[in-house]
Formats: C-alpha cells, sequence, structure tokens
C-alpha cells in the first residue's frame, strides 16, 4: 500500500487518464448496481470514483486508523478505485474472521496481477487448492518438529554471525543480511552465503524488489477495471509492459536457477541436506511414480523453493536490525539476559538449543521485540472468497482484508504502557494473555506463517549468542543525542537504525564469538 498516488497521478499521459476514467465509471457502475442486502461496514465517506484512495495513509498512518477505529468501531469500511478494503480492528473480530471463518477469509487479493505476470506458481501470492498443495509441501520441511532439521545449520550460522560481528562491529548491515540469507538459503537449497554481495542473493533481491510493484497503483487499476488486464494498448502505453516482462523474467531466474545448482550438487554427490535435496530423495523413492508426475512433483517443489527466501529474510531482517537497536537502547534489559546467559552457560560457551527452555527471558525479549517492531502492522492483506456477513454487515466478496496487528499490540487492556519496550510483560502467569495474543504476530488461519517453528528457532539462537557476545550501544551523536528507533511508513514497517557500537563484553567471549574454545 506504499503507494505514491499524487505521484501516479501527475504521471499518467492523457490516455492513461482516458482508461483511469473509463475504468472509473466501471466502478461507479459497479457501486450503483448494489441494491439492498445488508448495510456494508462504516468508514470515512468515500469520494466518487476514486474511494477513499487520497484518505488512506500513505505516512504516519496508524493516529489515522486509530481515529478511524475509535470513530467507526471494530470494522472499518474503505474503498480503493472500487475494491472494497476492510480494517479490522479488534482481537476479538480479527479471530472469529480470519481464523474462524479462514475458509471465506484466506485468499490473497491482486489476483489480476498475478495473472498478468504468470506467478500463478508463487505460494505467497495464490489462493485456493493450488496455494494448500504448495503450503503442505513448505509445512512437511519447515514446520513442526521437522522445523528441528534445520538446528544445526542455525547454530552454525549464528557463530559465523558472532565472528563476523567481531572481526566487522561496523558492518552490522551486511552482517545481517548475510546470516540471514545464508540461513534461509541454506534450508531451502544447502547453499551457504558467504558475503552480502553473493550473486545469488543480490538476484533475489532484485525479484523481492519487483516483487514490492506488485502492490503499487497501477495494479489495483488492472485489479479492479473492466478486464484492463486484456488491453495491450493500455498496457504498452503506460510503459507497464515493460515492468511486467522484467518481473517475470527475474522470477523466472529466482524460481529455476538455484533449484537446478542443487540438483547439479546431488548429481555430483556434493549436496547438503535440505528441503530441495530431501524432497527429491522423497520423489525418487516413490517408484511407482510415472515420469509425467516426477515432472509435476519437480515443478511443484522448485515453485515452493523459490518463494522462501522473500518470505523469510525481509521479515528476519526487520527483526533482528530492530533487535540491536533495541537492545542498545535498554542497557538494562540487555544486562540482565546477560546474567540469565551467564548463569546457564557458566560462562564458558556459547548458548545452544539445550537452553531454550532455561532462558524465558531471551524469549521474552523477542517476543517483545516482534511486537514493538511490527513487521506487517496491516498483516498480509489476505481476500474473501464470497460475500460474509458479520454481525449483520456485509464483507463483500473479493474484499481485501486486513488485520490492525498495530492497534491489537498497543491495546493498553492487553499490553499496559505500550509504547514502553518490556519484555517483562510476558514473563510468568501475567505474561500468559499477551503472549498468547502476540501470536497474531505469524498471521492467520490458512495463510499462517509456515516458517514460524525456523524463524523462533533462528530468533533464538542468533539473539541468545549475540547478548552472550557483545555490550551494545548507540553510537554518540555529532551533538550528542541519544537515538531513537523509528520506522519507514508502508506495508511491512523496516527499522531505521542508527550507529550502534558492538564490542565483546570481555577476553573470554570474545575468543568464545571468534570460534576459539
Ligand atoms: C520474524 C520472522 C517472521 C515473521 C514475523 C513472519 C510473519 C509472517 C506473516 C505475518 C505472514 C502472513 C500470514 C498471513 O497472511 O496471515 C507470513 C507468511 C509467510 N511466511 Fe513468515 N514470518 C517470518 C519468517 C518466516 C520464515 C523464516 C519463513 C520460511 C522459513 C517464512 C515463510 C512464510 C511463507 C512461505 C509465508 C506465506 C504463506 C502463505 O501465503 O500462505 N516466514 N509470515
Amino acid at each position: 500500500m506504499a503507494t505514491n498516488i499524487s505521484t501516479f497521478l501527475s504521471s499518467l499521459s492523457n490516455t492513461d487518464g482516458a482508461v483511469l476514467t473509463l475504468g472509473s465509471a466501471w466502478i461507479l457502475y459497479l457501486l450503483l448496481a448494489r441494491k439492498g442486502g445488508p448495510p456494508l461496514p462504516p468508514g470515512p465517506r468515500p469520494l466518487p470514483l476514486v474511494g477513499n484512495m487520497f484518505q488512506i495513509p500513505q505516512k504516519d498512518e496508524w493516529p489515522i486508523y486509530e481515529s478511524w477505529a475509535k470513530k467507526y468501531g471494530p470494522i472499518t469500511y474503505l474503498t480503493m478505485l472500487g475494491t472494497p478494503m476492510i480494517v479490522l480492528n479488534s482481537l476479538k473480530v480479527v479471530r472469529e474472521l480470519m481464523d474462524e471463518r479462514s475458509g471465506i477469509y484466506s485468499n490473497r487479493p491482486l489476483m489480476a496481477m498475478k495473472e498478468l505476470c504468470d506467478l500463478d506458481w508463487v505460494l505467497t501470492y495464490i489462493s485456493g487448492e493450488e496455494q494448500r498443495i504448495r503450503r503442505t509441501t513448505v509445512q512437511r520441511y519447515f514446520s513442526g518438529p521437522a522445523s528441528v532439521k534445520h538446528r544445526h545449520h542455525q547454530q552454525d550460522e549464528s557463530r559465523i554471525l558472532v565472528a563476523n560481528l567481531l572481526k566487522k562491529p561496523d558492518d552490522l548491515e551486511d552482517n545481517i543480511k548475510q546470516h540471514t540469507s545464508s540461513s534461509i538459503l541454506l534450508g531451502t537449497y544447502g547453499y551457504r552465503v558467504s558475503s552480502a554481495d553473493d550473486p545469488i542473493v543480490h538476484e533475489m533481491e532484485r525479484s523481492f524488489k519487483q516483487a514490492e510493484q506488485l502492490n503499487g497503483p497501477l495494479a489495483f487499476l488492472i485489479e479492479v477495471g473492466p478486464n484492463l488486464k486484456n488491453w495491450p494498448t493500455f498496457l504498452s502505453i503506460s510503459g507497464f509492459r515493460k515492468a511486467v516482462d522484467e518481473i517475470k523474467t527475474v522470477f523466472t531466474a529466482c524460481r529455476v536457477d538455484p533449484f537446478l545448482r542443487t540438483k547439479q550438487k546431488i548429481d555430483d554427490g556434493s549436496a547438503v541436506p535440505c528441503f530441495v535435496s530431501t524432497s527429491l530423495d522423497d520423489i525418487a523413492s516413490e517408484a511407482s511414480l510415472s515420469p509425467d508426475e516426477v515432472k509435476h512433483k519437480e515443478e511443484l517443489l522448485m515453485d515452493c523453493a523459490s518463494v522462501m527466501y522473500a518470505a523469510a529474510t525481509d521479515s528476519t531482517t526487520c527483526t533482528l536490525r530492530s533487535f540491536f537497536a533495541l537492545m542498545s537502547l535498554h542497557p538494562l534489559v540487555m544486562k540482565r539476559a546477560q546474567e540469565d546467559i551467564d548463569r546457564v552457560t557458566e560462562k564458558e560457551r556459547l548458548p545452544t538449543f539445550d537452553d531454550w527452555e532455561r532462558l524465558p527471558y531471551i524469549n521474552a525479549i523477542i517476543l517483545e521485540v516482534l511486537r514493538y517492531n511490527t513487521v506487517t502492522p496491516l498483516g498480509l492483506p489476505h481476500g474473501t472468497a464470497k460475500d460474509d456477513v458479520y454481525n449483520g454487515v456485509l464483507i463483500p466478496k473479493g474484499s481485501m482484508v486486513c488485520a490492525n496487528v498495530w492497534i491489537i499490540f498497543h491495546d493498553p487492556e492487553i499490553f499496559p504502557d505500550p509504547y514502553t519496550f518490556n519484555p517483562d510483560r510476558f514473563l510468568g502467569d501475567e505474561g500468559a494473555r499477551p503472549r498468547e495474543v502476540l501470536n497474531i504476530a505469524w498471521g492467520f488461519g490458512r495463510r499462517s506463517c509456515p516458517g514460524r517453528q525456523f524463524a523462533e528457532a533462528a530468533l533464538f539462537i542468533t539473539i541468545s549468542s549475540v547478548i552472550a557476545c557483545f555490550n551494545m550501544a548507540p553510537k554518540p551523536t555529532s551533538t550528542g543525542e541519544i537515538p531513537t528507533l523509528k520506522f519507514y511508513d508502508g506495508f511491512i514497517r523496516r527499522p531505521i537504525t542508527f550507529p550502534i557500537s558492538i564490542t565483546p563484553r570481555s577476553n573470554k567471549w570474545a575468543e568464545l564469538a571468534a570460534g576459539d574454545k
């Protein structure tokens, strides 16, 4: 949604403008054609044709969403060029609709863009049976007990991170990037990343940037217009065709190249166990499969593997970047966590997964980072598969439905003093309700994050290892002010961090970070 609407409008040519007018007339027709039945939920009054397009905030959005929630209640109804956008503002409504009626609320919006870019194989964009099959394939290797298989890689990567931070403490961003991309590429393709400039990481990042265009304003036009997607003239005039072709090329490269590389490694005997190699072994062991069935299963595996990088890295990177900044700003929290680690490890070794249960304060820090830096403050948008009626109001088929996770994570009834970073809120019996509510950081119903267990393990081993080895503090600014953690506006809330000094806690911890026993 991070779209600059005014830039978009000013960039339109006359022909584009004509198309916009025609599209808008179509939307008006659709709106007027709706008669009778339950009312729509309340929301700010829309403008003719464009709906609430200009009221949907592009920056400093939270006070505005909050004021709408206060005025209109738990469900806010907006429209963007005729597409209904429904914002759910209470935990009760979010659970009742997105979890309990998951069969209706688990589509993804922006279907036309997906068709246009031939992206009907991308798990995160598709709906229905095809999404279910791919999700099951991913879960088989990344969720539940299977997620434990990744732990030895995750521990190795946390060791590499602390050794790199010791050598290059000023390259925090690159160190985090190498760490998060290596963790997921090892788990998926058995591929270790040895620098932030790695060529595969570069390609993956390119596809990721392209994917952001799928949320742009033209995407909405294409979605709502009367078969606009079939208008080659419009597409070529707007320059949109070029962008679409580029998205297709980059996505295809990311789908095919790393997969073939792993297959090659299996053939020459150098593959390490990972999602792709293990799943290919499973396919090969099914003797009854015909060559066509083998091909189909391999294609499916290729689809699933290719989304893991994008799904895993941005969310984990944002969380880790916020973690470093928050630790540097909260030395008492850091010190208390270090004391816990010292007690468990007797200052003789780095933490391992066996220590997880015995480090509840580290877990509380992770939960508080996830809450404080709500990575997807409006969740990832879901779409409705059919009309639904809830408490007397209509949620139309094809609506984009967003859970206002931000407002729930800042509800003082659940999280007292919500703007303060305070891991204690998650501890003990009193922390039971906050811990339970925090589950929504991982999404809803049939779309909830299939990488959750993988991510939780990665965050535990990484964060505990970093806290064990280092002290973190904000570097002094030229004016002597203490920096604050700010965030970019948008669907993904990326932290704007500041220079952080990262120093080993002692010579002993420096030796452990360096890997010298
Ligand atoms: C801090 C780390 C992470 C957070 C906070 C996070 C959160 C989320 C959220 C909120 C969603 C959307 C759920 C919904 O639509 O209701 C999601 C989807 C997804 N996540 Fe994660 N995630 C993280 C890490 C990972 C990792 C490490 C992986 C892979 C191992 C992963 C794989 C996926 C996939 C494949 C989807 C798409 C599911 C679908 O569309 O059906 N995530 N995640």
